[in-house]
């Protein structure tokens, strides 16, 4: 292959032919279904996704990659290849007024920014499931349950938008050039939880960031260091929430319980 590699992109092919089936596999039964995926590369997953999809939109910032692609495609027209930022693309424009999935083996350099685009196009309701290749240490903090060493903000934030499965993980060697780091495939199936727990999504997206602000501190502490004032956390607290709880052992339902009952705006 011609193409000069761009590390700042994140560019690590995936050259095991097994691991790119089962990643496309994990969307299951796509004759009927639109797939956005994000930083198709040299085409890894793209090529099975057009056996099987009605429709694929590939979005990829480097511009030899995706020129490349929009002329191997060129005779397919369910495929099309955008040149552009992934973060800057309006997924609900691309969506069309239909259900998509979206699938990627990710620039990991900028997957929190991702998995966050993909939460606000959730809450529009045009994502359905996405199965996502990312560094191993960020599929596990994204997947940790509450209680676990590895539970914080983004696995609390994720939880509010998805179900979150754990699927496998991928050694180096599976990439072109291997990065330093393991790679693990979640897969995300959108519902987001909001309405059910009953709470505002910005309000409760913003809340959650104070309780988890920092990790040793109690939840009390760091919404006193968020400036709520100590007398509405006192006499507002839930009996159900130990008062030295940590936000890192709440549930969901616990930390929209607190939010719902100190009333905390944005
Ligand atoms: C880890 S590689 C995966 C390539 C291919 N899907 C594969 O599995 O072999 C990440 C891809 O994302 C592209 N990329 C990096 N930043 C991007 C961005 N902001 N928007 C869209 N694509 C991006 C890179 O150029 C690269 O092709």
């Amino acid at each position: 292959m011609s193409q000069i590699r761009k590390p700042k992109l994140g560019q690590n092919f995936l050259v095991d032919d097994h691991a790119r089936h089962a990643i496309a596999d994990a969307l299951g039964d796509l004759s009927q279904r639109t797939v956005i995926e994000i930083g198709p590369g040299h085409g890894a997953i793209t090529d099975i996704l057009a056996l099987r999809a009605k429709r694929v939109i590939a979005l990829e910032l480097d511009r030899s990659l995706a020129a490349e692609l929009t002329f191997r495609f060129r005779e397919q027209p369910h495929v099309q290849i955008v040149e552009t930022d992934v973060l800057k693309a309006d997924l609900v424009a691309l969506a069309a007024d239909e259900t998509v999935d979206v699938i990627g083996n990710l620039p990991y350099y900028i997957t929190s920014d991702i998995l966050l685009k993909l939460f606000a196009a959730a809450t529009q309701g045009v994502l359905g499931r996405a199965v996502l290749m990312m560094q191993r240490e960020v599929a596990e903090r994204v997947s940790a349950p509450p209680g676990i060493r590895d539970y914080g903000l983004l696995s609390a934030t994720t939880q509010m938008y998805a179900e979150v499965d754990n699927l496998f993980t991928l050694p180096p060697t599976a990439f072109n050039p291997p990065p330093d780091v393991y790679s693990t495939v979640l897969r995300l199936h959108f519902a987001p939880r909001f309405a059910e727990l009953g709470v505002d999504a910005a309000g409760f997206d913003a809340f959650l960031k104070k309780c988890f602000a920092q990790k040793r501190k109690t939840l009390s502490n760091n919404l006193r260091f968020a400036g709520v004032v100590p007398e509405t956390i006192a006499s507002n607290w839930p009996p159900q929430i130990a008062p030295q709880a940590r936000a890192e052992q709440l549930s969901l339902e616990d930390l929209a319980a607190l939010y719902r009952a100190l009333r905390i705006e944005g």
